[in-house]
């Protein structure tokens, strides 16, 4: 239990609890199409190892397609021994189906494109020809290979036409796949789009089966996005650490899960080790080679930073008034920049106690207005800032 982690009260029902849903790990397939992500064999092992660790029930990786080394390396992951279940995205085309159902992988990630952009320059298959293909091919899993899990994703689900989709999820449900997928493949849906799609497709679907969603953040929406589906029913959402994917990326592991935490802190405790959420996203950064961004989700460099006077007031007596997610639930710490022009009293007051120096009110505010003067176009460093608390104490 996070000694951080902010009381629920009694009797409190989350609103949606983490035993809804599943996260889909997608870094080792979609991470592996961002312009950075070139994993090495050894980079793909020590990534699922972290992703096992942290908890992730399913890792996403690459079709074996790729290259005999990308065939190798699944063989080589899916024997590691791991508590996260190993899932492969593969065309919906018998090559790719038979090259990867002995990769011992637990389920199989098949998807057709269904809008017309995809009909036309993808693949050239109309709904007909998709249907057909699906049938050939999950008709051959479920004969030879039951023991696998399958997904069927209608790539560039939010440009479809909803007639088009729902013959496509009722065939494809009808002949038993476990789950199906909705795919905001350029990052174009909105947030109510999404809720009113899967909600849609709730409707044309088997009871059992699972719905996923799959968001592109081209438009900012990836997390936002995600939260809609799986309030309006979706159990498995697609994530890569610090979002990475084709162009800017998809829905972030550490982003998705802040939204969620709000919902259900208990819940994402139980399910996940979070506080190793920094040691994945600097993982990733160090194998694409770039930095966690300064903003980025819980782990940026400034994600819990608290800079002006009224809020470090605040901050002090009670973080939550300025944090809506403790930083220690996830392994990270915040940081108090007291010693700016946009300081206050009650700010410096804190640090003086903090070296033992106790101010009265006259002098604490001179003192104060002292540093923001000095800070006008720099903040103090801590240094700076205790050789004046020192010196001023008596002045
Ligand atoms: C939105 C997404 O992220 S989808 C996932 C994208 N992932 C990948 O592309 C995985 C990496 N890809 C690869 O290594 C290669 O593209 C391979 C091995 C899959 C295929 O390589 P190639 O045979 O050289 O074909 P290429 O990539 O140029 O073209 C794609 C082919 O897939 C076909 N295709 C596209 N979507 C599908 C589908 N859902 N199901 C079946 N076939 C499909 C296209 O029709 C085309 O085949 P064609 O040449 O017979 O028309
Ligand atoms: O298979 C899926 O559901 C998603 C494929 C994909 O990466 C996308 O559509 O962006
Ligand atoms: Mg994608």
């Amino acid at each position: 239990m996070t000694p951080e982690l902010p009381e629920a009260p009694v009797n409190y029902v989350p609103l949606i609890p983490a035993t809804s849903w599943a996260i889909i790990d997608s870094t080792l397939r979609e991470g592996e199409q961002f312009a950075r992500g070139n994993f090495k064999s050894d980079d793909k092992v020590e990534i699922a190892r972290a992703l096992d660790a942290f908890g992730a029930e399913f890792i996403e990786v690459t079709t074996p397609m790729v290259s005999a080394q990308t065939h190798a390396d699944i063989l080589k992951l899916t024997s590691l021994g791991l508590k996260s279940k190993f899932l492969t995205h593969v065309r919906c085309h018998m090559d790719d189906v038979q090259r990867a159902v002995d990769t011992g992988v637990h389920g199989l990630d098949l998807l057709f494109g269904t809008s017309s952009f995809l009909r036309e320059f993808s693949h050239g298959k109309d709904i007909a020809g998709i249907i057909a293909s699906a049938q050939k091919v999950i008709g051959w899993i479920k004969d030879n290979h039951p023991e696998l899990q399958i997904r069927f994703s209608a790539e560039d689900t939010f440009r479809s036409e909803e007639a088009d989709l729902m013959a496509v999820y009722r065939a494809v449900s009808d002949l038993g796949v476990h789950r199906v997928g909705l795919a905001d493949t350029v990052g174009v849906a909105t947030p109510r789009q999404v809720y009113t799609l899967v909600r849609e497709v709730r409707k044309v679907i088997h009871a059992e089966c699972g719905i996923e969603f799959h968001g592109h953040n081209d438009t900012g929406c990836a997390v936002s996005n995600a939260y809609e589906a799986v309030e309006a029913g979706a159990t498995h959402i697609d994530t890569t650490i610090l979002g990475i994917g084709e162009r800017n990326g998809i829905t972030p592991l550490g982003g998705f899960l802040a939204r969620m935490f709000t919902f259900d802190p208990q819940g994402l405790v139980e399910k996940y080790n979070l506080e190793l959420l920094p040691e994945l996203d600097a993982m990733i950064a160090r194998m694409v080679g770039l930095p966690i961004p300064w903003n980025n989700y819980l782990t940026g460099e400034f994600a819990y930073n608290h800079k002006a006077g009224m809020h470090l007031k605040a901050i002090y007596l009670n973080p939550g008034a300025y944090e809506a997610i403790p930083p220690g639930a996830f392994g990270v710490g915040r940081r108090i920049q007291a010693a700016s022009k946009v300081t206050g009293k009650h700010a410096i007051a804190y640090k003086a106690r903090e070296l033992g120096l106790h101010y009265g009110e006259d002098a604490l505010r001179r003192v104060t207005d002292h540093i923001k003067a000095l800070a006008e176009h720099d903040d103090l460093d801590d240094e700076h800032l205790e050789e004046l608390l020192r010196e001023w104490v008596s002045a």
